[in-house]
Parts: C-alpha cells; structure tokens; sequence
C-alpha cells in the first residue's frame, strides 16, 4: 500500500510535470484564443487538474494510512518488548520517560514514514522530470534557474541544521514534561501531603521553559526565513519575467514557455525546499530511531524451556548457597531456604534485612548472581519463566490495585474465567462481601487509579480474594495483613488458613499473630539466614529471634 501511495504520488507529479506544457502550447498555438479550441484545451487542462488532485489524495491517504500502521506496530512492539524487560532495567529508568518514547517518538517516525519520506520521492521526481523538460524547452533559461535554486539551499541547509539541533532538544525536554507530568499526578496524595505542590510545579515550569524557548527559538528562525524565502523567490520570479520577457521581445523565446518556466518555478519551489531539510528531518528521525533501538536492544527475559506439571509442582522449592546485589549493593550472601509443598513458612527479620528481596528471587524478578534455584531437583531457568511465575499468587506491601471495577481487579491475571459463585466465594474468604455489598454498584464498582477508593484493608483484602481465585500452589504474602484490624485480620487468618490446606503459604511479616503458627521461620539479618525453626526452637536458640519477638510485643 505505501508503495501504491508512491506511485499514485508519482502519478500525479508526472501530470504536474506534464501541465505546464500544455498550457503553453494552448498559449503559443494561440488555441485558448479560438473559440472551438479553446473550450477543448480548458476542458483538458480541467480534467488533468481534477485527475491529478484526485490522485494525489488517493497517494496522501494510502501514504497516511500506513503511517498510521507503522506507528501502531511501533508502539505495539515497543510496549510489548518493554513489559518482557527484566525488573532491574526498570529500576534505572523512569516511567514517564519511557511512555515518551512509545508515544513521542513514535510519532516522529510516523511523520518521517509518511510525509517526509513520500514528499521526497516525489521531489526528486519532480526536480528531475521538470529539469530535463526545461533543457529541452530552453537551456538558457534552464540555466538561470539552476542559478538561483542553490539560492534556497543556502537559506533552507542551516535551518535545517537549526531545526535538527533543537528537534533533539525539544523530544528530551518533552520526556522529561511527560515524566514529570504523570508522576505528579500518579501520585497527587503524597504531593499534597508533603505540600510539595511548589516543587513538583517548579520542576513542571522548568521543562515548560525549555520548551518554550525551544519553541521560540524555532519561531525565530521561521520568522526570518519565511520572507527571505518569499523575497528570494519574487527576485528569482523578476528575473525570469526581465530576462525571459526580453527573449520573448526579440523573438527568441515564446510567451508559452515563459509562462510555463514561471509555472515550473513555482511548482518546484517545495520540493526544492522539502529536499533541503530532508537531511535533518533524516536526523530527527534518526534520533527518535536510536532512542527506540536503545530500548528493543536490551534483551528480554528469556522464556524458553519445560512447562511445570501438576506433579511437579508438588516439588520443595529451594534456594540454596545463594548470593544476591542490585548492581553493586550485596544483599544476600550464601543464603539457602527450603519450602516445602503444603507448609506454612514465614520469613521474618530487620527491616532492609533482604525478605523481599528473598521473594524477588524466588519469583525469578531477579536472576541470582551465585547459588542455585531448584524446584525438587530441576533448576528453575530449565522452566519456562511464564510457568515458573504461575506457581505463585502473591499480595504484597506494595499497592497492586489496578483502576477499572472490583471485578477486574479480581480477574486480573486470570487465564480461566470463574463464575458468580467461585468469585462470591473469594469475596467471602476475604472477608469483603459485606463491604461490596454496601458499594452502589457491587463487585463493578470503579475503584479509582491504584483503588484510590477503597480503603487500605479493602484493598488488602480484594488482594487476597484475587490470590483465592487464583489457585496456585504457592501463595506468598508480604506483610500481608499489615493494613487491618485485628478483627479483620483474625477473620483473614483463618481465611488464608482454609486456604492454605494444601499449598505452601511463604509469609513475610513483622507481625506476631502471622508468623508463631508458622511450620518453619527463616530469621534474616545481615544478609544471611541466621537460624530456622518453629517459633519455639528459634526462641530458645536465638537470641536474636527473642529480641525480635519482645520488640514486636511492644
Ligand atoms: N530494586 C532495588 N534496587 C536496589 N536496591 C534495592 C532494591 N530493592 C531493595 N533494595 C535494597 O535491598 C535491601 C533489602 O531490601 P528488601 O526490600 O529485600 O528488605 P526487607 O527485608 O523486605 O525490608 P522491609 O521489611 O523493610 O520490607 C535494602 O537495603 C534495599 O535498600
């Protein structure tokens, strides 16, 4: 289609080529004058316009249309290698900036695809056709204007070079905009709260500044070269019209191919200067291209390999003689866990001690740097990432509530589809029937960006009915039952214990009630396992343990 789109525009600045020599035969053969003649000339010339208009929009909108599909395959394939980026390159790079580059540039290339990169076939054609027309008209005349078209080059190459400098400015200035813009946004409860308003709108001006004078800057440059422009053009058109009316004078030239010389000239003058910029348009491009490159260079988690059975998953998953850094920070050194399938494992430990990190690992976020990961006694990079991850529902700390209804909050992530019952049931075990019975719309209520409208229990708690209807056979909760009342969490505790009669439940937590049933508890601290036991053991063989216990009575 976009080399249809070509052709069409091919067509047309073939018939653009071709008019003006109609014209000025209709002009020399004298035949607009006669009556008979002169309505068949007009009616030709008529239709060849109409033709041509009509082609060219067939070209516009084929051209256009596949601009359209390559911006859309960009973005889709931009987004869909970012979500198959490992964790750690999301630590290093800020969201808004890389939601600039499936947006912003993007639509860079679209622009170049579908409007410089056409414009510029048809240019060249243009420029081409039309030259060796005019060599076959007149040369002298051909001559001079080969003269004064350098004289757009020589104003439209240091715009571009302008244009081209400030292009790149302007898309960095407008990542950062983007960046700042949905992060102030995202998270407008904590900027209020810390009054931080001035500074977030501080850092929002500044970029807006820059961009402003980007703007400014480019608004000056055209200022000064849209009427060079047009005087250059007046003054190459007076030459044409003192020189050519001369020849037509002394009878060395007729008014035919004046007229179609002037009618060149003026059909060549953007193309010429589409060609001119055609470089750092090239370059624009160019840098929105290494930007997007830089991203769908950076290799994807690999997720090749065995798909976990339902025998296998009934193996111990283990960590053992494991080391671990973000980069340069060590946080785990020689750290070895076993969890059983169907046993109730907590791991507790300081805050900053590495649970998470633990977690983070075992849900393969993170590969280790030394150690072994086994489910029974197959390393865990011979499964599929996609498997492995299916083994575990998970309710973090961490705020995972998406905007969108209760229902889909519940569905997130979900290959099956359960029915009313199954999804009343996981409302039940997570105690939130009776809240959602009191909401106007039910389990479609609209939740707001990160459940904004929910409370922190509730959001907690529709966590934990999404982790019910999930099944897997490992559930893992970090800090879980942090953000309820000791009723709610009495009914929970219960819940997730009905819930977890034949799975592993892996438990992060600070809170007693959470961990002293525990079939076993991993106590961490300076980057290794200290001990492991039930409560009982731990607390009469570590003393770190029953410091840790006393602190959490307090
Ligand atoms: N993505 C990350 N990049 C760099 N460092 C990190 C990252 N995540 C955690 N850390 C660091 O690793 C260490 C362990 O963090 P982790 O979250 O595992 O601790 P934790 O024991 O779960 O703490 P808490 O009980 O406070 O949640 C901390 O020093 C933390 O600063």
């Amino acid at each position: 289609m976009f080399v249809m789109g070509i052709l069409f525009s091919l067509i047309s600045t073939l018939l653009n080529i071709v008019l003006p020599l109609i014209i000025r035969n209709a002009i020399d053969m004298r035949k607009l004058i006669e009556n008979k003649m002169g309505i068949q000339v007009l009616l030709t010339i008529g239709s060849l316009l109409i033709a041509s208009t009509l082609i060219t929009a067939m070209g516009n909108f084929l051209v256009s249309r596949e601009g359209d599909r390559l911006i859309a395959d960009v973005r889709t394939k931009v987004q869909t290698h970012l979500m198959h980026l490992p964790t750690s390159f999301f630590d290093n790079n800020l969201s808004g900036q890389l939601a600039s580059r499936v947006i912003n540039d993007a639509s860079i290339l679209k622009n170049f695809v579908s409007v410089t990169i056409p414009a510029n076939i048809s240019s060249m054609f243009m420029v081409i056709g039309t030259l060796f027309v005019l060599v076959t008209l007149d040369l002298k005349m051909t001559i001079l204007i080969c003269f004064c078209f350098p004289l757009v080059f020589l104003i439209m190459v240091p715009i571009g070079k302008i244009i081209e400098r400030y292009s790149i400015k302007s898309q960095t200035e407008l990542s950062n905009l983007t960046e700042t813009t949905t992060e102030s946004l995202r998270n407008i409860r904590p900027v209020k709260l810390n009054h931080a308003e001035k500074g977030v709108l501080a850092r929002f001006y500044r970029y807006i500044q820059n961009l402003y004078h980007i703007s400014v800057k480019f608004d000056e440059v055209f200022s000064i070269t849209n009427p060079i422009q047009t005087l250059v053009s007046y003054s190459i058109i007076l030459t044409l019209i003192l020189y050519g009316g001369a020849r037509v004078t002394n009878g060395t030239m007729t008014l035919g191919t004046l007229v179609s010389f002037l009618i060149y000239f003026f059909q060549l003058t953007n193309p010429i200067n589409s060609l001119a910029v055609f470089y750092s348009d090239y370059k624009q491009a160019i840098g929105a291209t290494q930007k997007i490159n830089e991203i769908m260079s950076i290799p994807t988690e690999d997720d090749n390999g065995l798909v976990i059975s339902g025998r296998q998953e009934q193996n111990p998953l283990i960590l053992k003689n494991v080391y671990f850094a973000y980069g340069q920070h060590e946080v785990l050194r020689n750290v070895s866990l076993r969890f059983e399938q169907q046993k109730k494992i907590a791991i507790v430990g300081p805050s900053g001690a590495g649970k998470t990190t633990i977690i983070n690992i075992l849900t393969r976020l993170y590969p280790i740097d030394k150690g072994e990961l086994l489910l029974g006694k197959t390393p865990a990079y011979k499964y599929k990432l996609s498997s492995w991850r299916k083994l575990f529902s998970i309710v973090t700390q961490e705020n995972s509530i998406l905007s969108g209804s209760i229902k889909d909050n519940l569905l997130f992530g979900l290959d099956t589809k359960p029915n009313n019952t199954e999804i009343n049931h996981a409302l039940n075990v997570a105690n939130l029937s009776s809240d959602i019975s009191l909401m106007p719309r039910g389990i479609s209520t609209i939740v707001g960006e990160q459940g904004v409208k929910l409370s922190g229990g509730q959001r907690q708690r529709l966590q934990i009915a999404r982790t019910y209807l999930k099944q897997t056979p490992v559930i893992i909760l970090d800090e879980a039952t942090s953000s309820l009342d000791s009723d709610s969490e009495k009914n929970i505790l219960t819940s997730l214990e009905r819930l977890s009669k034949d799975r592993t439940v892996i438990s992060i937590a600070h809170r007693l009630s959470t961990i002293v049933h525990s079939d076993l508890i991993y106590f961490v601290d300076d980057h290794r396992i200290l001990a492991c036991g039930t409560h009982k053991e731990l607390l009469a063989k570590l003393p770190e343990y029953k410091r840790f216990v006393n602190e959490q009575k307090l």
